[in-house]
């Protein structure tokens, strides 16, 4: 095992696959651009161009989600919406721990895209004793020390990780114990879960890595595509990642970079 991945098959139970679950949030935001503007309905095409994803692709998403539009007028913004935000189980408040209150932690605390998502940012925590009661985006930093207490006392099921690299094993450990089933990693690192724990990595540089070797082939330099892929130096599914359309694909499991949508 130790792989860090998100131990789950590719099709979910309910039959949506997961390749399908993670373009569920790139429709969810091209549709609630649409709902603020108080567009009623929207074409697959439309929608599709909006979300960055290929029609044929999105209806096939749809199909699993039950909703098929209507021919001639598309599909009905308000309730797309609702539809895919109760599949993502995002019609409940999901109350979240970030730890590790540096630059990134602090940050992520301040960010009310989280909030607007249905995810509630339960608790912040840190081992810096001389943090601890400081308010950070109007929420008092908590010690390690009580973090199993603070999990338990908030039911949370979410923790998001932005310790340096080194400590996060153990970090994700403790919070798994405590009864976290779902990790958002910061930290550039592989972690170690068990059975039943989804693990969603983030790391910006890799996408700055994806993002260089396409510079470079823009720039019409001699690529070393056999030797990049084979000797590791990019990731092997780079040139299809950044492509925007199939990324989704390439890991239902978490293999590939994940950003959250902003
Ligand atoms: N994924 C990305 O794109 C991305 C971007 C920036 C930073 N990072 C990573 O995020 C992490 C944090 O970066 P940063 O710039 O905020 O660092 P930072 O040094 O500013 O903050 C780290 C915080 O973690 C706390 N900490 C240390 N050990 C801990 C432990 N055992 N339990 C709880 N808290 C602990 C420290 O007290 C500190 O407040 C690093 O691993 C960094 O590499 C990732």
């Amino acid at each position: 095992m130790a792989t860090g991945r998100t131990h789950r098959p590719a099709t979910r139970s309910r039959g949506i696959p997961e390749a399908t679950v993670a373009r569920l949030p790139l429709y969810l935001r091209a549709l609630t651009a649409l709902s603020e503007r108080s567009v009623p309905t929207v074409s697959s095409e439309e929608l599709a161009a909006a979300a960055g994803v290929n029609s044929a692709k999105l209806r096939k998403d749809f199909s699993y989600l039950g909703s098929y539009g209507t021919r001639g007028v598309g599909y009905d913004v308000e309730y797309l919406v609702y539809q895919i935000s109760r599949e993502l189980g995002l019609t409940q408040d999901w109350p979240v721990v970030i730890v590790g209150i540096g630059n990134l932690g602090a940050a992520l605390a301040g960010y009310g895209g989280f909030a607007s998502r249905g995810f509630r940012v339960a608790a912040l925590i840190d081992a810096d004793p001389a943090m601890t009661g400081k308010p950070v985006a109007g929420i008092p930093v908590q010690h390690t020390d009580d973090l199993e207490k603070i999990i338990k006392d908030n039911g949370v099921s979410i923790g998001v990780i932005a310790t340096p690299a080194g400590v996060a094993q153990q970090v994700c450990d403790r919070l798994v114990a405590a009864g976290v089933t779902s990790i958002l990693n910061f930290a550039p690192t592989v972690l170690s879960v068990p059975d039943g724990v989804d693990v969603r990595k983030v790391d910006l540089s890799i996408e700055l890595q994806i993002l260089a070797f396409h510079e470079q082939r823009k720039a019409g330099e001699e690529t070393p595509l056999e030797t990049a892929a084979g000797d590791g130096a990019l990731p092997a599914t780079a040139p299809r990642g950044a492509t925007g359309e199939d990324s989704a694909d390439q890991g239902p499991d978490g293999d590939v970079p994940a950003v959250m949508p902003a």
